[in-house]
This record gives structure tokens, sequence and C-alpha cells, in this order.
């Protein structure tokens, strides 16, 4: 019995052992796969991208509700498409994958893949206030018309009772806002040259001169701002959102919008064309300093009021130190330089009628630009 004993404790010894060598040995592998994991930021991976609708619902905001189901039921595949680029139904937008760019003052916008290759931005208009079918499919129509290099093509739109969208293509390159200011202390951020600035405040000039010659409206885009200037593989600007203003009532926008932060709306409550010129202005003050221009300013962003320190520098006999450093890496500030600034505190003029008209500004950019080849040549 004693020996039958001595064998069952040892059997029992044995046991014990190998399993606490078993969870040593599994705690350490555990272990050295979360470090592996960790190094390649595989702990924590991103979540998989979400459907559109899937992004809707869970926010909350309809979608699910029967009444919007209903709208979305009752219009299958009702995009209207502005060109022949479109071919997709409102179904098919709906369960692609999603992701989210980010919200803006009338709704957010959403990144979707369609077919796995094509992507689309969908801009879902959200507190715009009530909006008829007539006039959402009337100033989709005008924006539908607005065909300019520089300015970006409306692709598409959806009414329903609940949800107003407004699709584009995707600019890849992300908006201007981003390429002035994001990552700036990165080692791997791509220099923002002189050459490719002068192109953003060229490109931009002309789609603005494009939307005067060419929409009724007061002040035809309303809301230029860095964020709303996108931009493709080679720095080439595209204006986008404009047109939305007359689907905004007065008392929504005044928030939100950048014109009603001009001089004039702040100080009589005036707006014309030359308050897009402010914008441009201000846009152009924002490019050539790498600063953030208090009035465009995203939430949560230190900025400064630009034609008020530019100005005061110019007075003041520093106006050198105003320019972005990054720009002056290469050379010292050429006359370009130097006349771009004069034009962009020239368009924000405190008093409208002082500031050129966009087709002048355009006129600017060309010799500009001219004399900055000529330059180069020399
Ligand atoms: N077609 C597009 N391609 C790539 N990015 C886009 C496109 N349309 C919009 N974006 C980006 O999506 C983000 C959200 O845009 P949205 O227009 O909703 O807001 P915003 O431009 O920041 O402000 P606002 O509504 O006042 O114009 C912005 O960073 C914008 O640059």
């Amino acid at each position: 019995a004693d020996s039958q004993l001595k064998t069952l404790l040892v059997t029992i010894f044995v046991i014990v052992d190998a399993l606490v060598l078993l969870i040593l040995l599994w705690t350490i592998y555990a272990f050295c796969r979360r470090l592996k994991a960790k190094e390649t930021g595989k702990e924590n991976p991103p979540p998989p991208p979400t459907a559109v609708a899937v992004e809707i619902i869970e926010k909350g905001e309809g979608m699910r509700c029967d009444e919007e189901e209903d709208a979305v039921v009752q219009e299958p595949g009702k995009i209207t498409f502005a060109t022949d680029g479109g071919g997709f139904g409102i179904d098919e937008l709906l369960k692609a994958s999603a992701e989210g760019l980010g919200k803006g003052s009338f709704g957010s916008c959403y990144k979707a893949m369609l077919d796995g290759a094509r992507m689309v931005v969908v801009k879902r208009l959200r507190g715009i206030g009530p909006v008829t079918k007539e006039e959402f499919l009337k100033q989709m129509r005008s924006l539908s018309a607005m065909e300019h290099p520089n300015l970006l093509p409306l692709l598409g739109y959806y009414y329903s009772s609940t949800e107003k969208l407004v699709i584009s293509n995707y600019a890849c390159h992300g908006n201007l806002f981003d390429r002035i200011h994001g990552g700036r202390r990165r080692a791997d951020r791509t220099p923002f040259t002189w050459s490719s600035r002068l192109q953003v405040a060229q490109g931009v000039a002309q789609a603005m001169e494009f939307l005067h010659l060419n929409m009724r409206s007061s002040v035809p885009h309303g809301n230029l701002k860095a964020t709303n200037v996108l931009l493709d593989e080679n720095d080439k600007p595209l204006v986008c959102d404009h047109g939305l203003a007359p689907l905004i009532p007065a008392s929504l926008a005044v928030h939100r919008m950048v014109c009603y932060k001009s001089p004039e709306y702040q100080l009589n409550r005036s707006m014309s064309r030359k308050t897009d010129v402010w914008s441009y202005g201000c846009l152009l003050l924002e490019l050539i300093t790498g600063r953030v221009a208090a009035n465009s300013r995203p939430g949560g962003v230190r900025s400064v009021e630009l034609c008020h320190w530019v100005n005061r520098a110019v007075r003041e006999e520093w106006t050198g130190e105003v320019f972005d450093a990054e720009m002056l890496v290469q050379k010292r500030a050429t006359s370009g330089m130097i006349m771009l600034l004069k034009l962009a505190l020239w368009c924000c003029e405190q008093s409208p009628e002082k500031r050129p008209e966009m087709a002048e500004v355009a006129r600017e950019l060309e010799r500009i630009t001219a004399g900055e080849a000529d330059a180069e040549d020399d």
C-alpha cells in the first residue's frame, strides 16, 4: 500500500509539474505575441470599414426609423447623376464600405468604396432647415452645369424626404488645410514648395473667377476656406462646397459660413461678391504664412487674425518674417512672394469697394506666375 501511495504521489507530482510548465510556456508565448503585435501596431487593428448604412444606423440618426426606411425603399436607385460617370444605385451606395472623413457645418462626409475599387464621397446634408425637392433639384442641376478644371465636379445627388446626399469623386490628396498645416513636425512631410503654393493660388483664383462669372448668387461661393479646397496628386486645387448657400437659411448659415465673418457683415450686415474676394485673400494669407486664419479655422485649432498681423508686419517693416519658412528653404523671398502678399492684402481690404474683382485677381496671378517662370529661366 505504501509503494502504491508513493507511485500515486509521484504521478500527481509529475502531472502538476507538467501543468505548471505548460502554463509557464503558454504565458511566455502569449507575452511574446503581444510584444510582437505591439511593435507592428497590430494589437489594436483599426476597426473594419463599416457600411454607410451601418454608420447611419449606429449614429441613431434615422434610416432605421420607419419613415426614413420607407423613403429609401420608395426610391430605390434614384441617384441622379450629373454626368455619365455614375452607374450605381442608392442601395449599392448604402451597402458600400465607408469611412467618415469629417463633420462639417452642414452634415458629414463619408468616403465610400464601391465594387472594392471606386471611391466616392457622400455628403449627407444635415441641419440645413427645410428644403423642398424642387429647390434642391434646381440647385443641384445648376451645380451639375458648373464645369471647370479647378472645381470639384458634382457626380450625383439624391433627395428623399429625410436624406439629401451630394456625391462627388474622392480627391485622394486631401485638402489644402492639411497640406499647409498637417504633419509639420514629421520628418516624412513632403515640403509644400513656393511653386506648388503659387499653382494652388492660381487654380483657386481661376475657379472663383469662373463661379463669379457663372453663378447668379450675390456671394457665389460663400464658404471658401482651406478645407474646401481639395488637392489632386499634383497639388492641383479643386474648389468644393460651392453652391450650397441658397439651400441654407441665413439664420443657420450665419453661425457657420465664412462669408458671415467678413468685415462688412460684422459692420453693417451686408455681403456681396467682394465677400468671396475677402475669403480668397484670407486663404492666400494662410497659404503664404503657413498660419491658420481665424475666420476659417476648424474647431479647437489655434489661429491668428491674419489680415491684421500681416498688415502690421508690412507697416512695421518686418514683412520678410511673415513668409512660411518651409517655402524659404531653397531661396529667399522672391518678388513673386511679395506680389502675392500684396495681392492678398488688397483682397482683404476692410472696405469691399477697394477690393479687386475675382477677374482682376486671376489676371494678377497670371502676371505673378509668368514673372516667376521668367526668373527661373534666368
Ligand atoms: N470629394 C472629397 N474628397 C476628399 N475629401 C473630401 C471631399 N469632400 C470633402 N472632403 C473632406 O471631408 C471633410 C469634411 O468635409 P465637410 O465639407 O463636411 O466639412 P468642412 O469642409 O470641414 O466644413 P464645411 O462644412 O464648413 O465646408 C473635410 O476635411 C473635407 O476636406
